[in-house]
């Protein structure tokens, strides 16, 4: 079967979906290939899954920490099996929504096999060559599996298959203490498995030190053995008794394993150099309009090599329809793109941390910061760990971090001062509704502002000759 496009995308993710969405209604003819699910690792195998379990957790850890409200503390009895099944339930509500039926009703020709090129126009799937116009790849990304000696020989999770386990993990050992290391470490260790998380670097290291080591104490004090500077030299043993072998000798038992070392773009597959498409080491070579070596050829999402989000494969999804359906440049940008780990508390960041900001511009940095212990809402909620730390170059924000209550929530308004280049006068004239914890951020523009009203002499000098002046 032959089949002329004006759009042919790549992968049924969350950059594929979005592009063939927009494109569709806006009066383009699209072919989406998806060879695996429909609606990719997001919401498969990645955030819904990794939320809804996440979601289960807190209410069990409501119910063990209710004392200090005057309830009294229950110790959860956590049916594993029924919370994974509330996790495939909401995955199942969502559904819909990314589904083939739905695609199609928008004007979508989808087809469900995988993709690869033949020549710098065409593409096989299945049974059909497809020749387009303009070609997204969406194909996203997988785990990552480190070579590891035994590795092989024992039976590991990832998050692929995680969501497939029924009978709760008498002891999960994590290896990898990213996001998703981090996120599964607190969501098991809350509904009751031991957890070991052996990072071979620093856990969370890719935040704000002081940011993540609010979650790393909170996480701790649940019970979360996190071992830093662990490199796993040896896995050995079999279903329900491994064990990991550090490089420095010491063992580490467990019953389960899970492999959350970073990514690998989903690139070997599409005989990319019949299309003389070039890749780096994390994915496709693109440039900053998401261009790749091939003039007709997208790349987007996790395919694209940078980072790795739902938001920001949408995000692009936007900057290639610019470019592809009505031919103007569109250039992607990151300092707008918030990022958050949504263990409790979350920690969120958006732009430069401080340390990047520091070393980007020196002593024109400010850093304006408000601690949760000073917000009314947090107090009432016993929710007082964290802070908002805004870094500020000329009166604009240049990064944001909120570790705390809610930060992923909060990190929001920043993404919009950054997608804006908005000065901090604007969250100062910003009234926000006491008590929430939305506050936290217009503290924070206060302690900017503050010095410059409080410590002015000039300010004084005013103050008092109007008041001089006055009847
Ligand atoms: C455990 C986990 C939790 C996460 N949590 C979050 C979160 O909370 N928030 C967040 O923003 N991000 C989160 N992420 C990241 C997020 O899932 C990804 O960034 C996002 O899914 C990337 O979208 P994408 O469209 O690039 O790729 P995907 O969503 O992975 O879609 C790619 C699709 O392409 C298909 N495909 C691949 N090769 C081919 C081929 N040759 N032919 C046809 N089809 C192909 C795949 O089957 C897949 O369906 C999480 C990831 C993981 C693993
Ligand atoms: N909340 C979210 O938005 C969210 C949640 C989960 C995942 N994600 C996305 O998925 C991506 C992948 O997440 P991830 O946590 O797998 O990767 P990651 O790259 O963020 O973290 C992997 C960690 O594993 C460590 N590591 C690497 N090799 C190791 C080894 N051999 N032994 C021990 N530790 C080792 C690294 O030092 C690093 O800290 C993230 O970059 C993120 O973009 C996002």
């Amino acid at each position: 079967m032959r089949i002329e496009t004006d759009l042919l995308v790549i992968g049924a993710g969350s950059g594929g979906l979005s592009v063939a969405a927009g494109a569709a209604q806006m009066g383009a003819d699209v072919t989406l290939v998806e060879g695996g699910e429909m609606g990719g690792d997001c919401l498969n195998y990645g955030c819904v899954p990794s939320k809804s379990l996440l979601a289960a957790a807190k209410v069990a850890h409501g119910q063990a920490q209710a004392s200090s409200f005057g309830i009294a503390d229950v110790a959860p009895t956590v049916d594993y099996a029924a919370a994974m099944g509330h996790v495939q339930e909401v995955i199942g509500r969502i559904a819909p929504h990314d589904s083939q039926e739905r695609f199609e009703g928008l004007g979508v020709r989808v087809i469900r096999a995988w993709a690869r090129f033949v020549s710098d126009r065409e593409v096989d799937a299945g049974e059909a060559r497809i020749r387009a116009r303009r070609i997204v790849i969406a194909t996203g990304s997988s785990p990552a599996v480190p070579p590891i000696p035994g590795l092989d020989t024992v039976p590991y999770l990832t998050n692929e298959t995680l969501w497939d386990l029924r009978a709760r993990p008498g002891h999960l050992i994590i290896v990898g203490g990213g996001p998703i290391g981090m996120e599964m470490a607190q969501a098991h260790r809350r509904l009751g498995s031991d957890v070991t998380v052996l990072e071979g670097a620093q856990a969370l290291g890719r935040e704000d030190p002081e940011a993540a080591a609010v979650v790393l104490d909170r996480l701790r004090a649940e019970g979360v053995a996190i071992e830093e500077g662990v490199s796993a030299a040896e896995v050995r043993g079999a279903a329900g008794d491994l064990e990991v072998l550090a490089a420095d000798g010491r063992r580490f038992p467990g019953t389960h394993l899970l492999i959350a070392v970073g990514r690998r773009a989903n690139t070997d597959a599409l005989n990319l150099d019949a299309a003389g498409i070039e890749t780096t080491e994390t994915g496709v070579k693109v440039d900053a309009r998401l261009r790749t070596t091939n003039a007709r050829v997208f790349a987007i999402g996790d395919a694209a090599g940078g980072m790795q989000f739902t938001h920001l494969a949408a995000y692009h999804a936007g900057i290639v329809i610019r470019q592809a359906l009505f031919g103007l440049p569109a250039t992607a940008r990151t300092d707008h793109i918030p990022r958050v780990t949504y263990t409790d508390p979350e920690l969120a960041q958006v732009g430069l941390t401080e340390a990047e900001a520091r070393a980007a511009h020196g002593p024109k940095l400010e850093v304006a910061r408000f601690d949760y212990s000073g917000n009314d809402r947090a107090l009432a909620e016993r929710r007082t760990e964290g802070f908002v730390k805004v870094m500020v170059v000329k009166g604009r924000p240049v990064g944001a971090t909120i570790v705390g209550h809610q930060a992923g929530e909060q990190i929001t308004l920043w993404a919009l001062m950054q997608a804006g280049g908005l000065k901090m006068k604007a969250v100062a004239d910003m009234v926000a509704p006491y008590p929430t914890i939305a506050e936290v951020s217009k503290r924070a523009a206060g302690a900017y502002f503050s010095p410059r009203l409080f410590d002015s002499a000039l300010v004084k000098r005013v103050v008092r000759a109007v008041q001089a002046w006055l009847p």
